[in-house]
């Protein structure tokens, strides 16, 4: 037996197996793809490109033009990760939708392995270097929680009892200590309870969402192979949905690992890819559906799925699953199909911002629900150094190259130092990646007008480093994980502060720090004054210039959700304790409030003011 979970962690088996014997040999074994590794991720030249361009405009380089190193590159010609005849030969591992099968290798029944660890080659970037998380500052990240009486967090996974398989996953991927929104999340969701939480971007929401649902379908012994009720339709226990196809094959490959020989079966369903194919998917049994809403709907509508037997619902990207855009979507799912209502079912609701309007929303589809803010609503992590440049629009392209030969002049890797680049249009996205494919900048593009083949492939070609920027739309800004992400550019800047959060949260995650650079002008006046706070609030420098803009834009229109200047402050925490909801004084959520470690002292949320700058939990 292990002394601890650390300890456990380095023991931890290489290949397949819930009751994996250790053996004398193995403890000296060391798996293909971790054989040569850099000693810590303190080494990761993302990391240190990103510190190094950082620190050089924070020496006050007025042009912003310091050196972050991504060089190396080829000069290639415009389109190279276009799939010719439609034919994907895929490109940064994986190869087109017929590896999506649900994580079953059809032809011998058998489970296959999402680690990867179990075959003699070198897959590129198979598994993230989580040990080199920095976990120090965590007792110091601001916490609040409120509802009844909410179960107490866990301070390591050993405190919870996930289940021996599970355990043993979460060890195979190297996760040795529960992350803020893991520690509080887990222990509340274990118990049965509604859940609405909010947590940084790149800080392990998945996993918080994922290992209780995981858990609790192994425990209730119900899994996918109980008997089908009808013949051809599908009757999962969870579903998870999420706003784009890309989030959701992410979320299924995630809910894949942890749910390895668990017995519990993960599907995944979403548009733009063959039904068929899906379709014998869920036939062959589903305990976790991931699905994008409008596939979803699909199917119901088929009669392929029912959602009788839904036991647990997870949004992930809540705020922008009951947005306008997807509410009515969500609405049909969730009430006006035959899932459980609130109550019979249990509701996770995660995002990394959480505005209040959402959040009333929101409160229809809980029940005496708990709500989790860990680090303040909406708010970025520090760990991402924030930039915001004067940029007019006829000068964006050259100041951008300027940037990009920065970076190559430092020469670092550029697999290892990925730059993604965002853009207000899908025509845009497609004319800046040929006009950076000209200019000797291997560059792809992920947008709504291109197929779903080519999306996933420019994904694959941009994370293996063969085209090391990727010129984004906003289907790229939210919940992808992308090792090795070291800058993001917002050629153009949203209009809304919370799509400016989760941009730049592509980079700064799971610890690591990263570069975030904006390109500011006139047009973008109203993001003037929720930019400079949030920029304020993560302890970055805010150039007099913006300053000014904010000062002047105070009361100025813009489309924030967050709502213009004063009082308080980005809607930041629950919205039962506004005055307006818990009318005459009458506690209408019948809860207290908690505020766990040290976040009294930090200043708290209300009343306008920011307070002392928050410590970061991964600092
Ligand atoms: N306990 C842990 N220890 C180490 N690494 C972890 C842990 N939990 C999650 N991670 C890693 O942290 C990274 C970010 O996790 P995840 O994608 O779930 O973030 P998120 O909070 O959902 O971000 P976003 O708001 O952008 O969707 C992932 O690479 C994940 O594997």
């Amino acid at each position: 037996m292990p002394a601890t979970w650390s300890d456990s962690v380095e023991k931890a088996p290489a290949g397949g197996g819930t009751g994996a014997t250790s053996h004398a040999s193995r403890s000296t074994y060391v798996p293909p793809h971790l054989r040569n590794r850099p000693p810590s991720a303190s080494a990761d030249p993302a990391l240190s490109a990103a510190v190094s361009y950082a620190g050089t405009l924070v020496g006050n380089d007025p042009h912003g033009q310091g050196a972050l190193a991504v060089g190396g590159f080829q000069s290639v010609g415009p389109r190279k990760d276009r799939i010719v005849g439609g034919i994907n030969r895929g490109g940064g591992g994986g190869s087109g939708w017929n590896n999506r099968n649900g994580g079953w290798d059809r032809g011998r029944e058998r489970e296959v392995n999402p680690f990867q660890d179990d075959v003699d080659e070198e897959p590129e970037f198979v598994a993230q270097e989580n040990t080199g998380i920095n976990f120090d500052a965590y007792e110091d990240i601001p916490v609040e929680t409120s509802g009844k009486d909410v179960p107490p967090p866990v301070s390591t996974f050993a405190e919870i009892d996930l289940g021996e398989a599970l355990n043993l996953n979460i060890k195979r991927c190297k996760y040795v200590k529960p992350t803020p929104v893991q520690r509080h999340a887990i222990p509340i969701s274990l118990t049965g309870r509604d859940l609405m939480a909010c947590a940084q971007t790149g800080s392990g929401k998945t996993a918080a969402f994922c290992f209780p649902i995981i858990s609790g379908i192994m425990t209730s012994g119900q899994s996918a192979q109980r008997q089908q009720r009808m013949p051809r339709m599908a009757f999962p226990l969870a579903l998870i949905l999420a706003p784009t196809r890309e989030l959701s094959i992410q979320i299924h490959e995630e809910a894949r690992k942890f749910a390895y020989q668990t017995g519990v079966r993960v599907v995944v369903a979403y548009g733009g890819a063959p039904i068929n194919q899906q379709l014998r998917d869920l036939e062959r049994g589903v305990d976790i559906l991931v699905a994008t809403p409008g596939r979803l709907v699909d199917l119901l509508e088929r009669a392929r799925v029912s959602l009788q037997m839904i036991k647990y619902l997870a949004l992930d990207e809540a705020d922008r699953m009951l947005d306008m855009g997807f509410e009515p979507q969500i609405r049909r799912i969730v009430q006006q199909m035959d899932m459980p209502p609130p109550g019979a079912r249990q509701t996770l609701l995660f995002s990394a911002t959480f505005p209040k309007e959402i959040q009333r929303l929101a409160s229809d589809f809980l029940s005496n629900y708990v709500f989790l803010a860990v680090g303040r609503v909406g708010s970025s992590t520090d760990l991402i150094v924030q930039r915001v440049e004067y940029v007019l629009e006829t000068d964006k392209r050259s100041h951008l190259m300027d940037l990009l030969h920065a970076q190559r002049a430092n020469g670092v890797q550029a697999k290892h130092a990925l730059t993604l680049v965002f853009v207000e249009t899908k025509k845009g996205a497609d004319s800046l990646e040929h006009w950076l494919c000209i200019n000797s900048f291997p560059a792809t593009s992920i947008h709504g007008d291109r197929t779903q083949q080519e999306r996933e492939y420019a994904l694959r070609s941009f994370k293996s480093g063969k085209t090391p920027i990727l010129v984004a739309t906003d289907v790229a800004a939210r919940g992808l994980d992308i090792p090795h992400v070291a800058h993001v550019v917002n050629f153009d800047l949203p209009n809304d502060i919370d799509d400016y959060v989760h941009r730049i949260g592509r980079t700064g995650r799971a610890g690591k720090t990263g570069l975030a650079t904006a390109f500011f002008n006139d047009n973008n006046g109203s993001l003037a004054r929720p930019l400079a706070d949030l920029m304020q609030e993560a302890n970055q420098e805010v150039p007099a210039w913006l300053a000014r803009f904010a000062a002047r834009s105070t009361f100025g229109g813009g489309r924030n959700r967050r709502g213009g200047g004063g009082g308080g402050r980005f809607g930041g925490r629950d919205f039962r304790k506004d005055s307006s909801y818990s009318r005459g004084g009458m506690d209408m959520y019948g809860g207290g409030s908690n505020m766990n470690n040290g976040y009294s002292q930090s200043g708290g949320y209300g009343g306008g003011g920011y307070g002392p700058p928050v410590t970061s939990a991964w600092d």
